[in-house]
């Protein structure tokens, strides 16, 4: 079999880990899709559009560090572009791969079908260009191998999306084959004289402090260092705490952790204690609108040692030359016990056992659902209330949440979910998704019903956009009812001459006691997912969702300055 450069591409995905790409065909691609077949290093599993290709990519990077999508030109690759730009803002390192016009083309003056009907094509990669750390056209298999460990290299160093282009009669061209994978993996190595001055004056910083408290930030788990953290947290003996979006990166069994930090938004107790600190150690934070709940809530200035991802600031200096993982490592050497602000012990929510014969409530969902969880799971939040009531539960050691909480893509938590499960079948997962949200990307379900995942889909039913009414309401946040559950009958027809997939099972649950028995029954459902479409009152929501779009509203209609 000739060695192509479709093999080399592939090749090269296995060797940094993958087990599966995800893909959507379009005549631009269908060639790379077969050398990706043929080489076989990753298997080839397939969405019902690109957008949702591209956020399956995503959710198995967050399972597997590294993903791939292969799409077609233009009329795929611009619903990808969502992907990228979700990927980028999240911190994951995907690889979207669009098949390409033939070589022969570029400067024919042909018009080509999928494009905008001009005569030029690179106005994809001009797009990709701003939503990616790396970006490479391939039309020539000499120069493959470079634009490829490039793109790879690039994407694994930066924690950000990549992309490639390959011209369609190129996939198949014969080519070199690829060295050893750890030439992609190589870090420079950290300015020690630098890495020394901000460990010196983070000492001198914390010297001085009584009342220190750690805050893990959005980035932390793009830096790699959470087993750092605790190591950190074990050293210093004081309080932790985490942002909303880095939910599950420190295990809240831990005799420190102390609640999610959210402004006034913020577990009980946890306000106080990040507000009240002379020292907060804020790791690889993220202060956006949302996260510092309309600007009211940020933590920065003289009382905070913000450690980013490549840099550290501390008593008005500031520091680069190294990664986070390695300050943290240092720090943790020669950091001083300060357990004088870990008072008292950590309270979580604990939400009271409705009536089970009375309308279900989102506090009895919510219940009902943080028992389900166990150190085995992932928990996805979409976008809505559910990203409050995922912030409300207490989590075994080992359990996950995953948010979307900077890019905010309503319907992003089912394909990538849908990734997610694919990437980490060793897992059990849970969604929590608003009915707004579910119709952007229902379909995918789909393929969870294809390829048998075990998945359970708790569908907030609660009848329009509660999150936008929260923040601003009108007639636009209010939706077409569907039978949610019934679309499982639709999704079960099965792959013609297989006995598989259909297996899906939809619920309905409008009381206590019909989610219980739901959720036993998606117990037993191992070969596909269940998804149940709990009833509530579209006024049945979190406080903290109604306090927090407040604040939300109030920063969006700041009056233009100086009018
Ligand atoms: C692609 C995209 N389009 C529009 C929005 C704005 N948006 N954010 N949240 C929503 C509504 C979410 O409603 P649901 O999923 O039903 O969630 P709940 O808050 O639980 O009702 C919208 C329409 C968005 N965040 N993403």
């Amino acid at each position: 079999m000739t060695y192509t450069v479709g093999h080399y591409l592939s090749e090269r995905l296995s060797q940094i880990g993958l087990k599966h790409h995800f893909a959507v065909a379009g005549d631009y691609n269908l060639v790379l899709l077969d050398q990706m077949i043929e080489q076989g290093g990753t298997k080839q599993i397939y969405d019902c559009n690109e957008l949702n290709c591209s956020f399956a990519a995503e959710g198995y990077a967050r399972a597997n560090g590294a993903a791939a999508a292969i799409i077609t030109f233009s009329v795929g690759a611009i619903s990808a572009m969502n992907g990228l730009g979700g990927a980028y803002a999240e911190n994951l390192p995907i690889l979207v791969i669009s098949g390409a016009p033939n070589t022969n083309d570029h400067g024919s003056g042909h018009v080509l079908h999928h494009t905008i009907g001009t005569t030029e094509y690179s106005y994809q990669m001009e797009m990709a260009k701003h939503v990616t750390c790396a970006a490479e056209s391939i039309t020539s298999a000499e120069t493959a191998p470079a634009k490829i460990d490039h793109v790879i290299r690039t994407m694994l160093r930066e924690k950000k999306p990549a992309y490639l282009e390959i011209a369609c009669n190129i996939s198949a061209a014969p080519c070199v084959r690829p060295g050893p994978v750890s030439s992609l993996h190589a870090h420079p190595r950290p300015d020690e004289a630098s890495l020394k001055a901000a460990l010196d004056e983070s000492l001198s910083f914390l010297d001085k402090a009584t009342k220190v408290a750690i805050l893990v930030g959005t980035k932390l788990r793009a830096s790699e260092a959470l087993k750092e953290t605790v190591e950190l947290a074990d050293k210093l003996g004081c309080p932790v705490t985490v942002m909303a979006a880095a939910k599950s990166y420190f295990p809240e069994t831990h005799p420190g952790f102390r609640g999610v930090y959210w402004g006034d938004v913020s577990s009980p107790g946890a306000q106080e204690i990040i507000e009240g600190a002379d020292a907060v150690i804020s790791l690889a934070p993220v202060w956006n609108d949302y996260s510092s709940e309309g600007w009211t809530s940020v933590i920065k200035g003289e009382k905070v040692l913000e450690v980013d991802p490549d840099r550290v600031t501390v008593n008005g200096k500031t520091f680069d030359g190294f990664r986070l993982k390695e300050f943290v490592k240092a720090l943790t050497e020669k950091a001083p016990k300060k357990s004088a602000a870990l008072t008292g012990e950590y309270k979580p929510v604990i939400l009271p056992k409705a009536d089970p014969a009375k309308p279900l409530t989102n506090d009895e969902m919510t219940r009902q659902i943080n028992d389900l969880i166990d150190g085995n799971t992932t928990l996805f939040a979409e976008t809505g209330d559910s990203w409050f009531n995922a912030m409300r539960m207490h989590l075994p050691e080992g359990a996950k949440v995953e948010t979307e909480m900077q890019w905010g893509h309503i319907g992003w938590s089912v394909p990538s979910m849908f990734g997610n499960a694919t990437g980490s079948p060793e897992r059990k997962h849970v969604l929590m998704v608003g009915d707004g949200s579910f119709q952007l990307t229902a379909q995918e379900v789909a393929q969870m019903v294809r390829y048998e995942l075990p998945v359970i889909i708790f569908l907030v039913n609660n009848h329009g956009y509660v999150i936008e009414i929260a923040i601003h309401d009108g007639p636009y946040n209010y939706i077409q009812n569907w039978d949610y559950a019934a679309l499982m009958q639709c999704f079960n027809q099965g792959v013609p001459g297989k006995e598989s997939g259909k297996y899906g099972l939809g619920l309905h649950a409008t009381t206590g006691e019909e989610l219980a028995e739901a959720i036993a029954q998606a117990k037993k459902n191992t070969r596909g997912p269940t998804l149940i479409e709990c009833k509530l009152d579209r006024a049945d929501c979190t406080k903290t969702l109604v306090q927090w779009g407040k604040a939300v509203a109030a920063a969006n209609s700041r009056k233009p300055q100086n009018t």
